[in-house]
């Protein structure tokens, strides 16, 4: 059997301990060895009258039973001395249990503004004095646990307790944000709302049923709450009896009563009732995150009109157990208009990455550029819209919660290029929904035209919904584009690329504005550490390095693009993109050099005709958002804050600098310190991760600016051995760093 719960060396406070459920607390803390504050004002249930009994009984009798405890006469309101009662006895406080409550019943109209006033300052200010003045204490030694009482009145609302149910639902309030702000600092805060028989419930309840419900039906929950091996946080139980529930909010899927061009009215909110309040595929909020990421969609929405009663219908009639793929086949919702200009067109091409470092960056960056046009990948920015529809709206049977869901693959086909500027229209369908297991694929298909009705460009999204497999569905869709497969030999060509870390930021300005990309705490309920780029910004990355490489950047060539999204990209973060070349088709396959995993895998580009073999065959690019001066910083960063990452940079680098052949300079740095300290001093071989050697052929240029760290490397004035990445990252180091 596991081990009991036991709170020895810990120190408890409950207030209003002198009787009912309070008591028991105390003596249950007691008994299982921690010292306990057992406050009490000693008045009555009413709040009137004041005393030392109370508490004085309860701390005689866990003394007489051989435990330690001392009493607190104050007023919770008093938050600071009760507190301090913990701190000069017993030298710390570890748990705060806020019980103390009195009542003062009136039916709403007979409300007294004493009696508001006086229920609001026992229950709500006492639980926030008496929480704020352990709060640091508690942050500090990094353990804390708050119980707030609450009440089913509260919860439910009751006859005659208005003012009680308003503090108690109060109370949940505060406890819902101290556990969201204690996280960090192990301070965990939970709500009970106890039906028991007490002083107080006499009141509301017959007598048997008083007598029935024991306060050592509810102290074991209270203690297993505050203990330290449990990480509930930020809940609400009902307890009583012996019988424990928790409770959570539920929401309906809602609706959008309003367009985009006509204000909102009764009469459409009036129409659109039944939706607004059916709770078939009804949600579960757990966050202030999720109606905000809500709202961003409903935005997005406001496009697409009311909701159209066919869907909502269908969802309805389904089971439940699953999508309903024959129904959401049917789908074929109005055609999604989308107006773009140059300026559009340029702000894609620095959200996937463009740069005016790159000589060829007029193409895509300069409006009065002779070559200017559209990335091909940018094909995906019209048809956005309407994938994110199907999303939002959910397939019938199937309700989807947006943090769940990851691009899967993406297939482009282009019939013309892409227009730098118009007004496009596209058809939307679902081509199907598979059940892969750990998911389900959803399959939208989106073909778009433009002002002459000629089809300009062909999408399927295929978008991973996690968790949502396994509802017996087909596993394979013959409408599936699917992936290539890389050859095993050698990569023919690759080239690497530093994306910032706003690339996210950025990227997300051109359409997709889902908060997994941006909002910590959004990442976070998708299980990821922190926001992660968009699949199709490392798409836009990907189809440009295979252009440059095989299309001399003419964005005329291109057929087709197809890849899958195999492991996300964190903003900041190399992509490596190794190239092979098959007739028209050039296969591609694009990894996180940090990590070495691959991210998107299967990829392809069908030329209209087959490139000319690539002109700079396994030519490593040094294209970096840093400014060289800033590299080192962000090296040490990395270091710091994700050690995982670099493992390899986490010893010694090494600069040799040679003058007429003979070894002028050894400089190294240990890549820990943030700001890069550079240390001179004797080279420490057999240490480095990495060595470079620069000649005095070229370390003049390099510190003038006229030749960069990349082009001494591709000239072969700078060696590099050891980690070449960020071997080439110092060599663009140097490029800038006259003080050196
Ligand atoms: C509100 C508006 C919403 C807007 C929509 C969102 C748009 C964007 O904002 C969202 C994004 O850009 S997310 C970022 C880009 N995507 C990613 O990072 C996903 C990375 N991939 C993964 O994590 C896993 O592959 C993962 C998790 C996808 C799958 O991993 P596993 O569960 O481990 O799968 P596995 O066991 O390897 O395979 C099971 C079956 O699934 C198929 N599969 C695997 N990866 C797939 C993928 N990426 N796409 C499609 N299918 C995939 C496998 O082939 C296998 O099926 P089968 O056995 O039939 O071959």
């Amino acid at each position: 059997m596991a081990a009991p719960l036991r709170f020895d060396g810990k120190v408890v406070l409950v207030t209003g301990a002198g009787n009912g459920l309070g008591r028991q607390y105390a003596l249950d803390f007691a008994e299982r060895g921690a010292s306990v504050v057992v406050n009490d004002l000693g008045g009555n249930f009413k709040g009137e009258g004041a005393g030392t009994r109370a508490a004085d009984v309860v701390v005689n009798e866990i003394k007489s039973k051989g435990g330690k405890a001392v009493a607190n006469y104050n007023s919770v309101e008093e938050g600071e001395k009760v507190v301090q009662t913990a701190l000069e006895n017993f030298g710390r406080i570890d748990v705060v249990i806020n019980n103390a409550g009195i009542l003062r019943d009136r039916s709403f109209a007979r409300i007294s503004d004493t009696d508001w006033d006086l229920i609001h300052k026992v229950h709500l200010r006492g639980a926030f004095q008496v929480s704020r003045a352990a709060w640091p204490h508690m942050k500090k030694q990094n353990y804390g646990r708050i119980i707030n009482v609450t009440s089913a009145a509260g919860i439910y609302g009751n006859f005659g307790q208005a003012n009680y149910s308003a503090a108690k639902l109060g109370v949940l309030g505060l406890s819902n944000t101290l556990a969201i702000e204690g996280k960090k600092n192990n301070v965990k805060c939970n709500t009970i709302a106890p039906i028991a028989g007490s002083r107080m419930t006499e009141t509301v309840m017959p007598p048997d049923m008083v007598a029935a419900l024991k306060p050592e039906f509810v102290s074991p929950l209270v203690l297993y709450l505050s203990h330290e091996d449990c990480d509930e946080s930020g809940s609400l139980f009902e307890v009583g009896a012996g019988w424990i529930g928790k409770l959570r909010w539920e929401r309906t899927k809602g609706v959008v009563c309003r367009s985009s061009n006509s204000a909102m009215t009764p009469e459409a909110v009036r129409d659109n009732w039944d939706a607004v309040t059916d709770f078939t595929d009804s949600y579960t909020p757990r966050s202030n995150q999720e109606p905000a990421g809500i709202m961003m969609e409903v935005l997005r929405k406001i496009d697409q009109g009311p909701a159209k009663p066919s869907r909502a219908s269908s969802r309805a009639a389904s089971s439940g157990s699953g999508p309903d793929v024959e129904a959401a086949k049917q789908y074929k919702p109005k055609p999604i208009k989308f107006t773009y200009s140059a300026r559009d067109v340029m702000l894609y091409a620095l959200g996937v990455g463009s740069s005016t470092r790159a000589p060829d960056y007029l193409n895509f960056l300069y409006e009065g550029g002779e070559d200017f046009g559209v990335i091909p990948s940018f094909a995906v920015i019209p048809a956005q819209m309407g994938m994110e529809n199907v999303i939002t709206q959910g397939i019938p049977g199937m309700e989807i919660n947006p943090a769940k869901i990851l691009h899967g693959e993406q297939y482009v086909e282009l019939y013309k290029p892409m227009p730098t500027s118009g007004t496009l229209t596209s058809q939307v369908s679902i081509a199907d929904v598979l059940d892969k297991g750990s998911g389900a694929v959803i399959l939208i298909n989106i073909e778009t035209f433009d002002e002459k009705k000629e089809k300009v460009c062909f999408n399927q999204f295929n978008i991973f919904a996690v968790g949502y497999g396994k509802f017996g569905g087909n596993r394979n869709s013959e409408a599936a584009k699917a992936p290539g497969k890389a050859p095993s030999r050698k990569p023919d060509s690759f080239l690497v690329e530093t994306t910032s870390v706003d690339q996210a930021a950025l990227y997300r300005l051109c359409g997709d504005r889902n908060p997994l990309h941006i909002d910590p705490s959004f990442a976070a309920m998708g299980g990821f550490t922190k926001p992660i780029l968009h699949g199709l910004c490392s798409f836009g990355y990907a189809t440009r390095h295979v252009l440059k490489q095989y299309g001399n950047n003419d964005v005329t060539k291109v057929k087709a693009i197809k890849a899958r999204f195999a492991k996300p990209v964190l903003p900041g973060q190399t992509i490596h993109t190794d190239m092979w070349k098959e007739g028209n088709r050039v296969m591609f396959q694009c990894k996180v050099a940090e990590s070495g995993d691959v991210c998107l895998s299967g990829g392809y580009i069908d030329f209209h005709a087959a490139p000319a073999a690539s002109a700079t065959t396994a030519a490593p690019q040094v294209a970096t958002d840093l400014k060289s001066d800033l590299i080192f910083e962000e090296i040490g960063r990395r270091a710091k804050d994700e050690p995982a990452m670099v493992k390899k940079v986490n010893s010694v680098f090494q600069f040799n600098i040679t003058k007429g052949g003979k070894t002028a300079a050894v400089w190294t740095t240990d890549m820990k310190t943030p700001g890069g300290a550079i240390y001179k001093g004797e080279p420490k071989q057999g240490k480095a991760d990495c060595t470079l050697t620069i000649s005095d052929d070229n370390f003049g240029d390099m510190v003038t600016g006229k030749l960069n760290g990349q082009d001494a490397f591709m000239k072969g004035l700078l060696k590099i051995q050891g980690n070449l990445m960020l071997a080439q990252k110092l060599g663009e180091l140097f490029r800038t760093r006259s003080n050196l």
